[in-house]
C-alpha cells in the first residue's frame, strides 16, 4: 500500500465534493491501485483542521466544531514538525494571494494541483520561476482542471505538443458558466439576473462572477493553452471582450454588484434582440497559433452549427493541427460544475501517486 498525504486549500464547492468523492472511493482505491489517501489539512480564507493521522469523513462538522484560526505560518510549521511523505496540496480557492504559498510548499516537500487558474496566468516571468523552484526540488505541478474542468484538454494539447505535432489553431466554447447562461438565456422567457442567478446555485460561475462576465476566465483559459504551446504571451496580450455594462465596470464591489445584477437585464436584452431567430449566443475564445492572436468574444452562431449545438454548461474544443488540418479534434462535455471538476483533481490526484512510492 502506498499512502499519499494531501492538504486542501479551499473547501469551497469544488473542494468540498473532492472530500466527498475521496472518501466514497477509499475502499476501492485500496484495492484498485493500493493507494491510500489520508487529508491530513483542509484549510479555508480563515480557518484550518489539522490532523496528521487523517480526517476523516465528515469532515465538515469536524471543521466546524476543531477548526481553528490560522496563518500559513502554522500550516509550514505543522509540514516542518510531521516531514509528511508522498505530499500533495491541492488549490482549490479562487484566491491570488494564496498562490504565493505554493514555494513554500515546494520547499516542503509538496507536489501541487491546482483548479485555481491564477498561477498560471500571471506574468511570464513568475510562470518560469514557478517551474524553476518544481524542476530544482523535482516536484509535480499539474492543472488538467484549469481548462474545461473535467475535460481532458491540457493535458491532449500538451502531448500534441510534444509529440512534435504543430498545433495551428483552437476555437471553441472555454466557459461553462456562459455556456449555460446563454443557453439557457437564448431560449427562455427568464430575465438575464436571474439565468446569472442560476449558473451561480448550479457551481458553475466563479465565486465572482465578474470573473466570468468580463471575460477574463475565458481569458484566462487561452492563456493557459498558449503557454502550454510555449507562445511567450502575458494576460495583457489577450484580446477580451467584457461583457459588464460600463456602470457596473469598475469600482463595485462584488455585494454592490451583485445587489444590481437587475441592471444587466436591459443590457443583455439587447443582445438577445439583435440575434437572428435560428442563430444562438456564443462566447468563444479563438487561439491563432500562426499569428499569435488570443481573442474572446461574444458572436451569433448558426443553431445548427458545431458550436450552435452544444446544451448546459457544455464546453467545446475544436482543435486544428497538422494532422488533424480540415476536421479538428474536437472535445466537448460538461465544462464547469463541483461534480466534475472535482473528479478532474481526483485524477490529478492518481496521475501523481502513480509516480509515488
Ligand atoms: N466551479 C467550476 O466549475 C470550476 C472551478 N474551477 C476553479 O476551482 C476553484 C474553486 O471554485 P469553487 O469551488 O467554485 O469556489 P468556492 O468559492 O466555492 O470555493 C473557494 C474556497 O476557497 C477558500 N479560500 C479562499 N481563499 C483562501 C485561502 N487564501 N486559503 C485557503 N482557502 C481559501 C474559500 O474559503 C472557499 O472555501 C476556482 O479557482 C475556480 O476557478 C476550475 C474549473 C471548474
Ligand atoms: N467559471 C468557470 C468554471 C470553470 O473553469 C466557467 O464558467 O467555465
Amino acid at each position: 500500500m502506498k499512502t499519499i498525504h494531501l492538504a486542501l486549500f479551499g473547501p469551497g464547492k469544488v473542494g468540498s465534493k473532492l472530500l466527498e468523492q475521496l472518501a466514497k472511493s477509499e475502499e476501492h482505491l485500496k484495492k484498485s491501485s493500493g493507494i491510500i489517501i489520508k487529508v491530513i489539512l483542509v484549510a479555508d480564507s480563515s480557518h484550518a483542521l489539522l490532523n496528521p493521522n487523517g480526517i476523516k469523513s465528515g469532515w465538515d462538522y469536524n471543521f466546524k466544531i476543531s477548526s481553528q484560526r490560522y496563518s500559513f505560518k502554522e500550516v509550514e510549521e505543522y509540514f516542518r514538525r510531521n516531514a509528511f511523505k508522498n505530499l500533495v496540496s491541492i488549490d482549490t480557492t479562487a484566491s491570488e494571494e494564496f498562490i504565493e504559498n505554493y514555494f513554500s510548499l515546494i520547499n516542503f516537500g509538496s507536489h501541487i494541483i491546482a483548479a485555481n487558474k491564477v498561477a498560471n496566468t500571471l506574468s511570464s516571468k513568475f510562470y518560469r520561476k514557478l517551474r524553476e523552484e518544481l524542476k530544482k526540488n523535482n516536484k509535480k505541478f499539474i492543472y488538467e482542471t484549469n481548462v474545461g474542468a473535467g475535460l481532458p484538454i491540457v493535458e491532449t494539447l500538451r502531448n500534441l505538443h510534444l509529440s512534435g505535432e504543430k498545433v495551428t489553431r483552437i476555437r471553441g466554447v472555454f466557459s461553462g458558466s456562459l455556456s449555460y447562461i446563454f443557453n439557457t438565456f437564448s431560449e427562455e422567457e427568464k430575465e438575464f439576473s436571474e439565468v446569472l442567478k442560476e449558473a451561480g446555485v448550479l457551481g458553475y460561475t466563479e465565486p465572482d462572477a465578474r470573473v466570468d462576465l468580463s471575460g477574463k476566465d475565458v481569458g484566462r483559459k487561452l492563456l493557459i493553452l498558449a503557454r502550454e504551446l510555449e507562445l511567450q504571451k502575458e494576460f495583457e496580450e489577450v484580446k477580451i471582450q467584457s461583457l459588464i455594462p460600463k456602470q457596473l465596470n469598475g469600482d463595485t464591489t462584488l455585494e454592490e454588484f451583485n445587489k444590481r445584477s437587475g441592471e444587466l437585464n436591459v443590457h443583455f436584452r439587447n443582445f438577445k434582440t439583435k440575434k437572428l431567430t435560428n442563430d444562438v449566443l456564443r462566447y468563444i475564445g479563438e487561439l491563432n497559433v500562426e499569428t499569435g492572436e488570443l481573442e474572446a468574444k461574444l458572436i451569433n452562431e448558426p443553431k445548427n452549427s458545431v458550436l450552435g449545438q452544444i446544451e448546459g454548461a457544455d464546453n467545446i474544443f475544436e482543435i486544428y493541427t497538422e494532422s488533424y488540418k480540415d476536421r479538428p479534434l474536437v472535445i466537448r462535455g460538461a465544462g464547469a460544475g463541483a461534480e466534475v471538476t472535482a473528479r478532474g483533481v481526483f485524477g490529478d490526484i492518481l496521475k501523481i501517486s502513480e509516480r509515488l512510492n
